[in-house]
């Protein structure tokens, strides 16, 4: 038998745990004032666990999987079974047992302010717990806005020109009439099948429809996550608004400037509370989010706080890509309410809007209907690898996966099976020249600074890891050397600055401008060409020039994670798995590494780890779909 101290002082010193996670266990084990020191070790696993697993991204953690069998991954096999010795080799009962004897000040099931709650087997802390059920609220409650109208089918049918020569449905068609008539609408979809077409003809529909009911125009704003997802939201919805048959006053209403959460939320330096919240809400009648599956659980909670009670939400995404750095995987959860299918209410409105008969089913949750899945790629065609590719590691097919990659059928995908060291120093070698490209237009006495970073976002260089020789920082450290053996870039010694440095922002600084992702380019100063700046192209098109000494949080962006990448699109992407496995490579990291190329994809991994990563699927624990009713 073990005392809480002794529990986590082993586990501290198994490097499992921070010293977050530590203190946190000691304090509500010291304060639950339980007398049996196994009951409290117990305890102090719950909460440290707890702790670590919302730091994973989870939501809570369910009672069910706590058993040894299931944390064997993570702790392996000795300490598991050490560990669960220490703790009297608890079952299911045992932890419920110890949640009830910590008493309802501790832990209650969520309708007293306790520290921790426990709901359905499911621990949460209070925090998570009052987000989820939030959250949850809004989306049970979201209604059923508009009747299908002829001035809507009418728009519709100018927007959706029928194919006579197509039998099949047309999911951007239904995804519209679904949005135009739900208060809420959820649309996934992967690279390049229609989402911004889709939400420009949304947008514009919403618009012409409400200036000839109501003879007024919608507040429509539109943000993303990150700067650079809204950066890219600015570009293609501006380009697909402008290709729409409509009227250019309709289109003058669409916003064409995309804007982050944070911002649009009113972010401030001294307070971690934002402008808008519930009682001083966003002056807003439609608020459309990109990149949705990049909202953690707390973001979305912020977001439904502050939106007014009448206006829409749209939220747009790729459910297969990686969910939030920080804890909950809303979009995703929504996303699997599809399972369920349509109501016949609703399969009747979308039949009298786009004439497609869908199939209804019963007892469903009501968000259920505002769910649409775009499955049809209109980027890559059907003989592209990349398309293919992204597909099968979908699905989770291994075996297929390789195949395709070890078949070299496909002009846009090469495969570098690396398992030696030479291997390795050829992938940084394949990298080196295309970064080489990028410095060649770097031609101080004439520099154009759009052209420079527009060539260097051509190519980019993904990994899993921040650490090791596989990481980023590894990894940037070897190319930056390399290219200065070439003597493609050159700096004074020690100096971390040169020309054609590349750096990316890591922290948001809004008296810059500059946020999280954002990637600029180190150049001659215009003014003066001893000094050096660091130059960034901003959502507008402006370039911004920054010293290098007044920058936030940076560092050098040869390579990048690909949770950073997250966003983005390169015309060539290069993935670098790293030689051991580890439990973030996952089918979902691969995905998104994938889909962030346009033209080309070079994989770099052994064949047995791209083979376990494309088995792991990481799904996050929360309850958010046993709340949505
Ligand atoms: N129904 C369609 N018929 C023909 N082409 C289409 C259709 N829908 C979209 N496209 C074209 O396919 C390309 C990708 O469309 P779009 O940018 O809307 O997709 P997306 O899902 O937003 O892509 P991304 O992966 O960049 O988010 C664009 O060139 C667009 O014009």
């Amino acid at each position: 038998m073990v005392s809480n101290i002794a529990l986590l002082d082993k586990l501290k010193s198994s490097g499992l745990i921070v010293p977050l996670d530590f203190h946190l266990a000691l304090f509500f084990s010291r304060r639950a004032n339980l007398t049996d020191p196994l009951a409290q070790a117990r305890f102090a696993f719950l909460v440290v666990w707890l702790s670590v697993e919302v730091r994973a991204g989870h939501v809570c953690i369910n009672l069910d999987d706590i058993t040894k069998v299931n944390l064997e991954y993570r702790f392996g096999f000795e300490r598991i079974n050490n560990l669960y010795a220490d703790l009297g080799n608890p079952k299911l009962t045992d932890w419920l047992s110890t949640c009830h004897l910590v008493g309802q000040n501790m832990v209650s099931d969520g309708e007293m302010l306790s520290p921790f709650v426990l709901n359905k087997h499911r621990f949460y802390f209070q925090r998570m717990w009052q987000y989820e059920k939030q959250v949850a609220n809004y989306f049970n409650h979201t209604i059923c806005l508009n009747k299908p109208t002829s001035l809507a089918i009418k728009e519709l049918d100018i927007l959706f020109p029928a194919n006579y020569a197509s039998a099949e449905i047309d999911w951007q068609k239904v995804a519209t009439a679904s949005a135009i008539t739900q208060q809420v609408a959820i649309i996934s979809g992967g690279p390049g099948t229609g989402k911004t077409t889709t939400i420009s003809k949304i947008l514009a529909t919403l618009v012409a429809v409400h200036r000839q009911q109501f003879q007024s125009d919608l507040r429509i704003v539109a943000a993303a996550p990150t700067g650079k997802a809204a950066a890219r939201l600015t570009e293609s919805l501006s380009a697909a608004v402008a290709t729409l048959p409509i009227d250019d006053s309709i289109k003058e209403r669409i916003p064409i400037e995309a804007v982050t959460l944070h911002r649009l939320l009113g972010a401030r330096i001294d307070s971690n509370k934002f402008l808008y919240y519930k009682d001083n809400p966003l002056s807003v009648d439609i608020l459309l989010i990109d990149e949705a599956s990049m909202v953690d659980l707390p973001m979305m909670s912020s977001i439904i706080a502050a939106l007014p009670k009448h206006a829409r939400l749209i939220l747009l995404g790729d459910k297969e890509q990686l969910s939030s750095v920080e804890a909950g995987a809303v979009f995703g959860d929504l996303c699997e309410l599809l399972a369920h299918g349509y109501s016949h209410q609703h399969t009747l409105i979308i039949k009298q809007l786009t004439g497609y008969q869908l199939d209804a089913t019963n007892n469903h949750p009501s968000i259920a209907d505002s769910i649409c899945l775009l499955q049809k790629s209109y980027r890559f065609a059907s003989q592209s690898g990349i398309g293919i590719l992204a597909n099968l590691i979908k699905i989770g097919d291994s075996q297929e996966v390789i195949r395709l990659l070890t078949h070299h059928q496909y002009r846009d995908i090469y495969f570098y099976n690396m398992t030696t060291s030479e291997q390795y120093e050829q992938a940084i070698e394949n990298c080196v020249s295309h970064y080489q490209s990028y410095l060649h237009t770097i031609t101080p006495s004439l520099l154009d600074v759009e052209i420079i970073l527009s060539s260097f976002a051509k190519f980019r260089l993904l990994c899993a890891l921040r650490d090791g020789p596989f990481g980023v920082q590894g990894l940037n450290k070897l190319i930056e050397n390399l290219l200065l053996e070439k003597g493609s870039i050159s700096r004074r010694k020690q100096e971390a600055w040169y020309i054609g440095r590349p750096v990316m922002i890591l922290k948001n600084s809004f008296s810059l401008g500059l946020f999280n992702g954002d990637i600029g380019i180190t150049l001659p100063a215009a003014d003066d060409s001893n000094k050096l700046k660091v130059y960034f192209l901003l959502p507008n098109g402006e370039i911004k020039a920054v010293s290098p000494f007044r920058l936030p949080e940076h560092e050098t962006a040869y390579a990048m994670t690909i949770h950073k990448s997250q966003g983005s699109e390169f015309e060539h992407v290069a993935v670098i798995l790293p030689n051991q496995y580890s439990p973030l490579l996952t089918r979902s990291l691969l995905y998104t590494a994938v889909t962030r190329a346009k033209q080309t994809i070079s994989l770099y991994s052994s064949k047995t780890i791209l083979e376990k990563t494309i088995s792991s699927k990481i799904n996050r624990q929360s309850g958010l779909a046993d709340l949505l009713v």
